[in-house]
């Protein structure tokens, strides 16, 4: 053996054997063995059985709801993803995995989220069942309908800026010679504006200086500026995501650990970016404490979330760790918080927002029936009937735009055809369950696929098409088509983990579409008419949409 040993060739050869005997008892034996029972479901290929490759492939790919889309079409309704990982498209399973009784039946949020977090969890990504129902009790409020309401004013201040922004762009362009913008830029400028001032009464202004330039706070206190924020944060998602669905655990750490060493690489694959967004949040979070009370009797979500209790000492360890540490685990969880505020309260509503404006430019009579219902609406008209040039005065109320049938139709069917989450939510089996009809084994981790099952053609006509009247139309040939359209819907989740910041999401959606719509007509720019591109990390980001645009002309409304 000592022989052997002494010869580099033959120490290669034991690596090779060892390397293979090792696959063999980690893979092969495993898969051979199938004790979750999985071998029966199809898989895209053996790669995706084995082992998690495929999936990580499909994840950094960043078109991974596609991918899976186009498997599921070519497999079925039930696809194994990894070794452990099924992927359903069954609508029938969305009850079972996401339904108010899925946690009592032993369905929970996987180990996903340990490895999506940082030494700190927010909100989506506890686990545990108590400390998430009493964290979230504690900021409901926040969130709540009636609190968002209230909120209005900053939601109209950050729209104005949008608009006076449009404005000057149109003023300032020689006619016929307008140059494209980019409005999901200024739609995602607009959305952070809101949530830096709702999230923590600190505008972030992005909008007027139409750049996401803005100041990043160490944890120890050095002050720095971070440019392009939005691409920031869109690559440390892309990162994280891509972390987190690295298992087993130890090579997960291990990674996490190594990877920020290596500068370059950090910075190639977007390491880097998640320390400059926690950056970002750390020193709103900071300027938000120095400032003590709220500056408005609506609050913002960091009043609700500083005041809450649950972060208590004997929940974050002060008895056994001492004062210093509480501390110290009390402003991780805050950091934590913070960057989800940032983060879950903008991306995702500029994602929903450009996609409504993008459906409704492809579907001239979609755009012309939602125009109709918003004529007898628009506020302060001329004494000649004419639309109100100021910006200012052509804004729609909330209470004017929330419940407009054709304008809430247009905003769901774009959700449903380019849900903003289209990530695969993965929940963890902790008991044997019937999903769909089908025996899971604990140790599966289960997921329902909303890119794929708001298409699902069994229940929808035409699926593909963008058809906002589905939502408000009885259709004889699918006769429970409105009903199946909110019964199957998981663009916001649904049950316990259902998102909690939906209020406002639709609020600003109705108010912004119903304005931009009547203020301006707008025409894709040929670069972005055939297709909106659509970046998969946890949200699903729209890529660049150039339009043009131009004030409507009075006379002919
Ligand atoms: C169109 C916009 C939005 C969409 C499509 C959306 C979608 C979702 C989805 C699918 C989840 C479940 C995530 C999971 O299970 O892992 C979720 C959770 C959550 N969302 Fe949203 N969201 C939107 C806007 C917002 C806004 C504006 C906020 C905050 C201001 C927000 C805050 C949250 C929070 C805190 C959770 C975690 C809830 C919990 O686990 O109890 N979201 N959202």
């Amino acid at each position: 053996m000592m022989l052997l040993l002494a010869s580099p060739l033959s120490a290669v050869y034991c690596l090779i054997a060892a390397s293979l005997l090792y696959l063999t008892f980690k893979i092969l034996v495993p898969y051979f063995r199938d004790p979750l029972n999985l071998r029966k479901y199809p898989a895209p290929n053996l790669l995706a059985a084995l082992t998690p490759l495929w999936l990580l492939r499909a994840t950094w790919s960043q078109r991974r709801s596609r991918i899976i889309h186009e498997e599921i079409k070519r497999l079925g309704d039930v696809i194994r993803v990894s070794p452990n990982q099924l992927i359903f498209n069954d609508p029938a399973a969305i009850k079972d995995i996401y339904g108010v009784l899925a946690l009592s039946h032993g369905v929970a949020k996987d180990e996903f989220y340990d490895r999506l977090a940082g030494d700190a969890h927010d909100l989506v990504q506890l686990r545990d069942r108590a400390e998430h129902s009493e964290r979230r009790k504690a900021i409901a409020n926040a969130f709540a309908a009636k609190t968002v309401v209230n909120m209005e004013p900053v939601v109209r201040r950050s729209l104005l800026q949008l608009l006076v922004n449009i404005d000057k762009h149109i003023e300032a362009a020689s006619p016929g010679e307008q140059p494209p913008i980019n409005l999901r830029k200024w739609l995602n400028f607009f959305t952070l504006d809101v949530i830096g001032d709702t999230g923590f009464g600190l505008p972030l202004g992005f909008l007027e200086e139409l750049a996401d330039t803005t100041e990043a706070e160490t944890e120890g206190g050095t002050r720095y500026r971070v440019t392009d924020m939005i691409d920031v944060l869109h690559r440390g998602t892309r990162y994280s995501v891509l972390m987190a669905n690295i298992t087993p655990y130890r090579l997960n750490r291990l990674l996490k650990n190594v990877i920020p060493k290596i500068r370059l690489l950090a910075s190639r694959i977007g390491s880097t970016c998640t320390d400059d967004f926690e950056n970002v949040c750390i020193r709103q979070l900071r300027k938000r404490i120095e400032k003590g009370q709220a500056d408005r009797e609506s609050g913002d979500f960091m009043d609700f979330i500083l005041k809450d209790k649950t972060r208590s000492s004997d929940k974050l360890g002060a008895a056994t760790q001492g004062e210093r540490q509480f501390s110290y685990a009390k402003f991780r969880s805050l950091v934590a918080d913070a960057q989800m505020v940032m983060n879950a309260g903008s991306d995702t509503t500029a994602a929903a927002l450009t996609s409504t404006i993008w459906f409704l430019l492809q579907n001239p009579c979609a755009l012309a029936r939602l125009r109709q219902e918003l004529a007898p609406l628009v506020p302060n008209r001329t004494s000649d009937g004419d639309l109100p040039s100021s910006a200012a005065a052509s804004m729609f109320s909330y209470d004017a735009v929330k419940d407009l049938p054709y304008l809430r139709a247009c905003i769901d069917e774009s959700l449903r055809l380019r849900p903003p989450i289209a990530y695969q939510l993965p929940r963890l089996v902790s008991r044997p369950v019937k999903i769909a009809g089908r025996d899971i084994l604990p140790g599966t981790v289960v997921a329902v696929a909303p890119y794929s099952v708001h298409r699902h053609p069994s229940l929808y006509r035409d699926p593909d098409e963008y058809r906002p009247e589905r939502w408000i139309e009885f259709d004889e040939g699918f006769p429970n088509q409105r009903d199946d359209l909110r019964k199957y819907n998981i663009v916001f989740s649904q049950g316990s983990r259902a998102c909690i910041g939906r209020h406002l999401a639709i609020f600003e959606l109705q108010v912004l579409v119903a304005t931009i719509v009547m203020r301006y007509d707008m025409e894709l720019a040929e670069e972005s008419k055939k297709e909106l591109l659509i970046f998969d990390r946890f949200n699903s980001n729209p890529g660049p949409m150039y339009v043009k645009i131009k004030r409507r002309i009075p006379a002919s409304l």
